[in-house]
């Protein structure tokens, strides 16, 4: 990876091909053969089934800033030619000042027209989030994703703050949606194609959720990028910027015609596996290999 990002530093996962194309199974390091399932699930139906139809030909995307200094994000989302630009916050070993710097920049490198998100991966206790959000809204924030781990501090940020709350980490299982609405926990769904079991798996959650849905990457390759897109294309309504716009966080890719934003889109595609790129990163990992057989058990 080029950037530090949810701790990770390097990122792994089988590419698999079948009659409809390449597939990406990618779980985090910390996930078990039970969530592994989904993930699987997800690269199974790219190479094996394809996917739905697309409604739209090119979908917004946002600027993915990790928790980096204020120069760095600047250029961040200078470079990514981005309108929207989501922010890592709450990062452990950082500051509010930290929070509050880089959240500075990245508004004034987006203008005043820009849309900025901040996201803490669930840090905050509910005083913590209202606190700190309430004084990151200087900077005029679009939503805040997880905020607070659990369904119950998620609503209560929500009555608590004029801060549109989107929910991630809470939305990962397909009962999941249904709490959420229960809870009037949220009133953005991020939805990521992996765990959740692949575009057509994703398509039932949103629909069950009720939410407007932002479609996120788990930081892919381009064949990974390349189903959320696809879950992009396919949804009935796309309100917000997708966060679709991370391969800049990787080092390597391996197509010739890389998922990267022009003018803040992606044109939706399934650019091709380049052999010579895809040999560049090949690892050998029996580790992987068993990791796969286990998620298909
Ligand atoms: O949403 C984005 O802008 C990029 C994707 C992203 O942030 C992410 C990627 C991998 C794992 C977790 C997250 C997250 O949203 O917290
Ligand atoms: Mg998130």
């Amino acid at each position: 990876m080029s950037t530090r990002f949810r701790g990770q530093t390097v990122r792994e996962g089988v590419l698999l091909r079948g009659p409809a194309g390449w597939g990406e199974f990618s779980p985090f390091p910390e996930y078990g053969p039970r969530e592994c399932a989904r993930w699987l699930a997800c690269a199974r139906e790219a190479a094996f089934e394809g996917w739905p139809e697309p409604v739209r030909d090119s979908v917004p995307v946002n600027a993915t800033v990790p928790a980096v200094g204020p120069e760095r994000a600047h250029a961040i989302v200078t470079a990514s030619g981005c309108a929207t630009a989501k922010v890592k916050v709450a990062e452990p070993g950082q500051t509010l000042d930290d929070d509050l710097a880089r959240v500075e920049a990245v508004r004034d490198a987006l203008g005043p027209s820009g849309k900025l998100r901040v996201d803490a991966n669930g840090a905050w206790d509910v005083d913590e989030a209202v606190r700190r959000l309430k004084l990151l809204d200087r900077f005029e924030l679009e939503y805040a994703e997880q905020p607070c781990a659990t369904l119950d501090e998620l609503a209560a940020v929500r009555r608590a703050c004029d801060v549109p709350v989107a929910a991630d980490e809470s939305i990962r299982r397909a009962e999941d949606p249904l709490r959420v609405r229960a809870a009037e926990a949220a009133d953005i769904a991020v939805v990521k194609v992996q765990p959740l079991g692949g575009v057509r798996a994703a398509l039932r959650v949103v629909e069950a959720c009720g939410l407007p849905a932002v479609v996120s990457s788990a930081v892919e390759t381009s064949v990974g990028l390349a189903a959320g897109l696809a879950l992009a294309a396919a949804l009935p309504s796309l309100p917000y910027a997708c966060g679709l716009g991370t391969l800049a966080l990787l080092t390597g890719d391996v197509v010739d015609d890389p998922l990267v934003p022009v003018d803040g889109r992606l044109a939706v595609r399934r650019p091709p596996v380049d052999p010579a790129r895809l040999a560049e990163c090949t690892i050998d990992s029996p580790a992987w290999l068993r990791r796969m057989q286990e998620a298909a058990q």
